[in-house]
């Protein structure tokens, strides 16, 4: 049968390859000039979701090393978004724009399926339709809109690295937001305005357009935020031990973190971080025709 999406041991002592099989490490090498680091996630055999901003128009899939579990893999191609434009809105005085930040990288082989690398669940496939217990073929797409993007403040997670505090190496944490699906919306893209390279927006929607989920802030409780590291990993929705994606972190008002990691325990009350730090993630139910098609071949079984 069609492996199932979204499932992860959840033993305490698992490592957190075996607790998140979906996170993939993207580090793309441009000679000369080091390496850019991003995140991503692990969609089918053979697809990475990501963010389109992670590249430039030069990078080629030579460059891009991709690290699933402990493994390498090598990656056979690179399709951003065909509307993702940083530069559209320059002539405004806006330096980066992020609308449509996503992109897919295809791997060179299948991969095999394990303990350390399995797919997270997408919206509108047959495999969410299983991971909400709901009956296939039946529930409709906007059924899993309804279900996972329903009004309010939705609870929601995403994976940051962290310092383990004996040993230097690093850990990943799963970090608990607030999607501002509610009458905290506004204020919250509002916040997108305090961003520094933002001086010249006028108008939020500029820079905050439709693709976009807010969270961050300390209403209704206090949000942790994303680092540049953080770019391309998953925004999870997570429904009785099941992991589906709806967002990929594409960018954020702060950069908290700066070059040091956090330490793995360390709460969230000493990283104290602005009310105006927001960060915006792409919507996966706002990029479906672009996923329908890039992923036609992947057997994901779209509804
Ligand atoms: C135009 O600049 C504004 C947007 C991009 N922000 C950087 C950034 C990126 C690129 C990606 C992720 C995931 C981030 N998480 C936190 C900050 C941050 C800067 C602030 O640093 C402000």
């Amino acid at each position: 049968a069609l492996s199932m999406c979204g499932l992860a041991k959840e033993y305490q002592s698992a490592d957190y390859e075996k607790k998140n099989p979906w996170l993939v490490s993207i580090s793309i090498l441009r000679p000369g000039r080091g390496t850019e680091t991003c995140k991503g996630t692990l969609v089918s055999e053979k697809v990475i979701l990501t963010a389109a901003h992670c590249f430039t128009i030069d990078d080629v899939a030579d460059q891009i090393k991709v690290k699933i579990g402990q493994k390498n893999f090598p990656v056979a191609a690179l399709k951003s978004h065909p509307e993702y434009t940083v530069g559209k809105l320059r002539n405004l005085g806006i330096p980066e724009f992020y609308d449509y930040d996503v992109a897919l990288l295809t791997l060179k082989d299948k991969i095999t399926f394990s303990a350390e690398a399995r797919p997270i669940c997408l919206p509108c496939t047959a495999g969410t339709t299983r991971a909400l217990r709901r009956p296939h073929p039946q529930t409709t797409c906007r059924e899993h809109e309804q279900e996972l993007m329903s009004f309010g403040n939705i609870p929601a997670l995403f994976l940051t690295p962290c310092r383990e505090k004996h040993e230097n190496t690093v850990g990943l944490r799963r970090r608990t937001v607030r999607i501002k699906n509610s009458d905290k919306k506004q204020s919250c893209e509002a916040d997108a305005k305090k961003a520094k390279q933002y001086k010249n927006v006028t108008e939020v929607s500029q820079v905050v357009t439709e693709r976009f989920l807010c969270t961050g802030g300390i209403e209704p409780e206090v949000d942790p935020n994303t680092c540049k590291g953080d770019s391309g990993g998953p925004l999870i929705i997570a429904k009785r031990m099941r992991y589906i994606q709806v967002g990929v972190i594409s960018w954020g008002v702060v950069d908290v973190c700066g070059k040091n990691l956090r330490t793995c325990d360390s709460d969230n009350i000493l990283e104290r971080a602005p009310s105006h730090a927001r960060d915006f993630h792409i919507n996966l139910f706002k990029v479906l025709p672009w996923l329908r098609q890039e992923l036609r071949e992947e057997g994901l079984d779209f509804i």
